[in-house]
């Protein structure tokens, strides 16, 4: 089940030769669970390293992230990546190219009995809008075929959090319109509360319920676009 997600003051940051390089300091927000929130900001003000710390790949250096009544992450507790039931949909995650759209899809049920498996699959698929793509490979599918399937397989076991990094940068326009108002539809049926990074300002008000901008690491706005 889709689970709220509450960011305080969190600081990021990476060691370097002269000690500890600050790229995120005092950044807080909130998201309520089935919300849509979008990280808008240039190259390098450092909206990846937020998504990477609230998947579990980077050290909170101060302030804490919860999601529901979880404890994540603070400077005195991690929760690694496989328990914190965060789903991905990073630009370079792309599909593994020998297994069928099927298959792909299964990648992260693969501890469930096979029935479950193929129920939860089949649901995946028609959530997307591609019920009889399972027994083909991704050379066999479009660019936006493909990212529908990689949705596919990110929401297949039920993240409580979903993130997406830039996840139609490598569409040509036209498909990377029409994916950004398929994909919210599909987060919205899912339920699915949901963390977009993207340095298009379009995408974002299309896809989101609250946007904020970053700028050198911290957020200046936290609000809900024009069109709500
Ligand atoms: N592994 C790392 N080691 C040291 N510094 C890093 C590392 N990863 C990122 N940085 C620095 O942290 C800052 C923020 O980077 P980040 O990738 O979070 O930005 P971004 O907003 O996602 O950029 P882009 O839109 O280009 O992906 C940048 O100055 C970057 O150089």
């Amino acid at each position: 089940m889709s689970a709220a997600l509450s960011i305080e003051k969190l600081r990021l940051g990476y060691e370097g030769p002269r000690g500890l390089h600050t790229v995120v300091e005092d950044f807080s927000l909130s998201l309520e669970a089935g919300d849509i929130g979008c990280l808008l900001g240039p190259s390098g003000c450092g909206k990846t390293t937020v998504l990477r710390a609230i998947a579990g790949f980077e050290p909170v250096r101060a302030g804490r992230i919860r999601l529901g009544n979880v404890l994540l992450s603070s400077p005195e507790v991690y929760l690694p990546p496989e328990r914190r039931r965060v789903g991905m949909m990073f630009q370079e995650y792309a599909l593994f190219p020998h297994l069928s759209a099927a298959r792909n899809v299964a990648f992260g049920l693969r501890h469930q009995p096979h029935d479950a498996q193929r129920k939860r699959v089949a649901e995946m698929l028609a959530l997307v809008g591609l019920p009889d793509a399972g027994e083909r490979h991704p050379h066999q599918l479009s660019g936006g075929q493909q990212q529908r399937i990689a949705l596919a397989r990110a929401l297949a076991p039920e993240p409580a959090l979903l993130l997406l990094d830039e996840p139609f940068s490598n569409l040509d326009g036209s498909t990377r319109e029409r994916l950004t108002v398929e994909v919210r539809e599909i987060l919205k049926a899912a339920g699915q509360t949901a963390v977009l990074v993207t340095h298009n300002e379009a995408e974002a008000q299309v896809m989101a319920d609250r946007i904020g901008v970053m700028h050198d690491g911290r957020l200046s706005r936290w609000e809900a676009p024009p069109r709500n």
